[in-house]
């Protein structure tokens, strides 16, 4: 199955699955999270006409060369009286223009005189340096949509506007599996053919980031029997998210344990690395098992179950923003999967790590991005190709 299709299908699987439920939470909890509603403005931004600099507020008409008297002086917070006839404000940054007044000229270009009356030297214009009532927003704009993901910028603005709380969809639970009888935790002696669990550290870090409440379940080992138990007491999740076992191995379960107690509805992808990636359902719950390889593990979560977990809280926009770049590289033999080559950019070229195994972890590491070869592709170098930040799916 191609990527595209795959994607396609899992994000149909997300948008059909029951709509979550939403939480109120105060404004600095909502880091990651999604708006359940949209934003709407109750305040006009700003809400009075201010100042943009320091300086004098004044009526355009007032001014015929002559110097003005300053009859106030306003500062940010407070309140100005109009603006006197034939006078001028001494008015700060951030502070209410007064009625009457039509614009401000910065300080840099006034004179004060020995009788505290003020020449301005430079033309003046209507409404220069002043930021008119609602330049930003007015009461009842759309300032973000239902679906839109909360960082620091939107949280930022949802303050602009006075939401000390904000109506979020609830975190999704995700249960988060590794197999392989091989596996020890990190802090454990390692015996012969054993090797320590990564996958599992990635996964809950990353689920964490994304705002999902993880249910770490451990290692679980290669049997069928146990397989079957374990996914049957997960209990209330949204999606199991297991490493491992998925491929044709005698000790990969997870495939077989989907087919007989639920549905696989994908096995075998044409992606590299990744091609076991398989999902379905297991008694009604959702299921995406990644392959255990850690590179595999990283490039199927990241283009796969990442957009799942966006749209499963009603984000629309799942896709890492990508752009092309010529490659630094060569790549003679086109492949039948699309690749996903751990790589950077250097002088502006794409260039790839020395060893692009699925099981070389250390090559993600050293990457800022995926390079992306499409399947039947053969590339020359200075032949263009997409690269998708690393610091796109990350969050
Ligand atoms: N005959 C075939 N063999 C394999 C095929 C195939 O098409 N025919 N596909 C290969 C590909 S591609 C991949 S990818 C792997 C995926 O296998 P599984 O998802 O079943 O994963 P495992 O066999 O359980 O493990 C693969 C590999 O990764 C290591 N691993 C697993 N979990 C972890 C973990 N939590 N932390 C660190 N490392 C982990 C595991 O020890 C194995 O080395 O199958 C190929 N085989
Ligand atoms: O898909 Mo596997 O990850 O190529 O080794
Ligand atoms: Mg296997």
């Amino acid at each position: 199955m191609p990527v595209e299709e795959a994607l396609e299908r899992l994000l149909a699987m997300a948008g059909s699955a029951p709509i979550l439920e939403r939480e109120r939470l105060p404004l600095a909890a909502t880091q990651g999270r999604v708006l359940a509603e949209a934003l709407i403005s109750s305040l006009d931004l700003p809400p009075w006409p201010n100042s943009a600099m320091d300086g004098y507020a004044l009526r355009l008409e007032d001014w015929r060369g002559e110097p003005l008297p300053v009859s106030q002086r306003i500062f940010a917070g407070q309140a100005p009286e109009p603006l006197q006839p034939g006078t001028c404000a001494r008015i700060f940054t951030g502070a209410p223009v007064p009625a009457g007044a039509d614009c401000v000229e910065m300080q840099e270009n006034a004179q004060v005189q020995d009788d505290q009356r003020v020449l301005f030297s430079e033309p003046l214009q209507l409404g220069q340096n002043i930021r008119p009532q609602g330049q930003e927003t007015t009461v009842g704009e759309q300032v973000l949509a239902a679906g839109t993901r909360l960082g620091p910028i939107e949280q930022g603005l949802a303050a602009s506007l006075g939401c000390a709380e904000l109506e979020v969809v609830r975190r999704v639970r995700v249960a988060v599996l590794s197999t392989g009888d091989e596996l020890v935790e990190p802090g454990q002696p390692l015996g012969p053919g054993q090797i320590y669990n990564s996958n599992r550290v990635v996964l809950c870090s990353w689920l964490q980031r994304l705002g999902c409440e993880v249910l770490d379940a451990g290692i679980l080992p290669d049997d069928l029997a146990a397989t079957r138990q374990r996914l049957a007491e997960l209990g209330e999740v949204d999606l199991i998210l297991s490493t491992g076992g998925v491929s044709v191995g005698e000790a990969d379960f997870l495939g077989i344990a989907l087919r007989e107690e639920g549905e696989l509805a994908l096995w075998k992808l044409a992606i590299k690395p990744g091609k076991p990636l398989t999902f379905g359902h297991f008694r009604g719950v959702p299921v995406i098992g990644l392959p255990g390889n850690p590179a595999s593990t990283l490039v199927t979560f990241a283009l796969l179950a990442r957009p799942y977990l966006l749209r499963r809280q009603g984000v629309q926009q799942v896709q890492p923003l990508s752009f092309q770049v010529p490659a630094g590289f060569a790549w003679p033999q086109p492949g039948n999967r699309r690749e996903y080559l751990r790589g950077r950019l250097e002088n502006g070229q794409a260039i790839i790590y020395r060893n692009q195994s699925s099981g070389v972890l250390r090559s993600a590491a050293w990457a800022e991005g995926l390079v992306e070869v499409l399947e039947g592709r053969t590339l020359v170098q200075g032949d263009r190709v997409n690269f998708i930040p690393l610091s796109e799916v990350l969050d």
